[in-house]
This record gives C-alpha cells, sequence and structure tokens, in this order.
C-alpha cells in the first residue's frame, strides 16, 4: 500500500480544465512535484487538503479514500502552504502547543511531541523565541515542524522556498530530504530543478496532466534536468531565484 494515491483526478474552474486525469502512487521518500507556473500545483494540493473537492477521480492517504473517509486521511497528511500561516505575536513554542490542540494533543504529550519536531527541523534551541523574531527559513523550518506533530505519513509542501535566499532553502531541502530518508512520504511541489536530487523522484506536471513520473537520475538521463524540463514543458525553470 503508498501512502499517497492518485487516480484520474480532474478539476475543472467553470470551463478551465486545471487538472486532467492525474494519477500517480508515491513511494516512502522524497518526490517533487515539477511544473511550470499554472501547471496545476496549488490546484492539486487544494484537493489533496480537501479545501476543494471533487467527484471526478480518487485520492486515497494511508489506505484511506479522501471522499469516504476525510477525516481517517487527512490526519495522515501534514501541509505546508505557499502562505505563511503563523501567529507571529506567539512563541515557537506556543505555536506548535496551539496547532497540536487542533490536533487534539495537550498537555505534556503536546510538548514532548513539539520539541520532538523542531529537533528533526534543527530548531529545538528556538523553542522560547517570538516567531516575528525569527527569519524567513527559521520561520518556514517551524511550520514544517508543526505540519509534522501529528505524526503524518505524507507531508506536502506548496513551494516551500518561495522567497526565502539561498541559504535559506538549501537547509529546508536538506531537511525535507532528511526527513524523507527516514520514512516519510514527502510530496514537494516546485518549479526549481536546484532542489531536486538524483535520489528523487520527479512526477512532472504540465497543463493539468503528468508528462512523467520516474526517479531523477532517469528522467534526465545524465543531462542537466533544467534541460529536460525546458524541452517537455517549454518553460524555464527559474534554478536561481532568490539566490544573492
Ligand atoms: N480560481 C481560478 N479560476 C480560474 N482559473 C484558475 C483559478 N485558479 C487557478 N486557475 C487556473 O488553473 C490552472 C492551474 O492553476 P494552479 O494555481 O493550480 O497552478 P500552479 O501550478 O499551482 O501554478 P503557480 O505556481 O502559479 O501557483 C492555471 O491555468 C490557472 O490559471
Amino acid at each position: 500500500m503508498t501512502a499517497l494515491d492518485v487516480s484520474d483526478l480532474c478539476y475543472s474552474y467553470g470551463p478551465k480544465r486545471a487538472l486532467d486525469g492525474v494519477s500517480f502512487a508515491l513511494r516512502p521518500g522524497f518526490t517533487a512535484l515539477l511544473g511550470p507556473n499554472g501547471a496545476g500545483k496549488s490546484t492539486l494540493f487544494a484537493l489533496l487538503t480537501r479545501l476543494f473537492v471533487t467527484r471526478e477521480g480518487r485520492i486515497t492517504v494511508a489506505g484511506h479514500d479522501m471522499a469516504r473517509e476525510p477525516r481517517a486521511a487527512l490526519s495522515k497528511i501534514g501541509v505546508v502552504f505557499q502562505q505563511p500561516t503563523l501567529d507571529l505575536d506567539m512563541s515557537v513554542m506556543r505555536n506548535m502547543r496551539y496547532f497540536a490542540a487542533l490536533h487534539g494533543i495537550a498537555g505534556r504529550e503536546a510538548v514532548r511531541r513539539s520539541e520532538a519536531a523542531l529537533a528533526q527541523l534543527g530548531m529545538a534551541e528556538r523553542a522560547d523565541e517570538k516567531a516575528r523574531n525569527l527569519n524567513g527559513g527559521h520561520r518556514r523550518r517551524m511550520e514544517i515542524a508543526r505540519a509534522l506533530i501529528h505524526q503524518p505519513e505524507v507531508l506536502l509542501l506548496d513551494e516551500p522556498t518561495v522567497g526565502l535566499d539561498f541559504e535559506s532553502r538549501q537547509a529546508i531541502v536538506d531537511h525535507v530530504h532528511g526527513l524523507a530518508k527516514a520514512g516519510l512520504t514527502v510530496l514537494w511541489a516546485t518549479h526549481l530543478v536546484d532542489e531536486i536530487a538524483d535520489g528523487d523522484d520527479v512526477v512532472v506536471l504540465h497543463k493539468g496532466r503528468v508528462l512523467a513520473h520516474e526517479p531523477a537520475s532517469e528522467l534526465r538521463g545524465g543531462r542537466p534536468l533544467a534541460e529536460v524540463f525546458i524541452e517537455m514543458t517549454g518553460q524555464k525553470s527559474t534554478a536561481r531565484e532568490g539566490r544573492g
């Protein structure tokens, strides 16, 4: 059983077909959802987190059908959206505990899990700092830690490094690869090929369709991934966005 299985998923905004028969099954580890702007990545994430609902196609999370057992399915998903959603006036730990409470986790257990999740992102020593005082990279790492608090099987991240400098991006990419190596199923939406390692799987999404799903090393076949991406989509991956 794969942790995330998407089958024949379709979604339209009025006459605009945003997803058109999207299917993939993820194995544990890091999968990049690579697509240019407008490919349908955010629409897919909205369906995977049940912000949007569709009758066309099926989503299964850890064996739970999203349409028939949404609670069970959602309890297995951790998500980091593109837009930050922290309370800047609360400390890191308070943000974590608040989120834990939303999952019905309180008291010592909430503290224990918060500390463990923060440690996984190299944020343990910042637990007492106010979120407002953190830099952008640390805020993002805290949001990722927060998404792990209910111990999901699948972690979804929608372009999590947007707006960050090169070092912050790299630290986040490395941390999340570490989580994937430890057995988490990660789906990382991006249009930046330099966030993808050769050992990662890649789902290439373009105009609402899956053009490829294979390990990065096979997809690029000895060529730079950026070149293959441009060839497939006709769009440039702005690999150096945020640098300098
Ligand atoms: N509310 C909407 N109404 C109409 N069309 C929409 C709406 N939201 C998205 N679309 C269209 O659906 C398609 C997929 O958009 P989506 O935002 O899912 O892509 P994306 O890959 O996440 O792109 P980006 O990286 O720019 O967020 C695009 O053609 C977009 O213009």
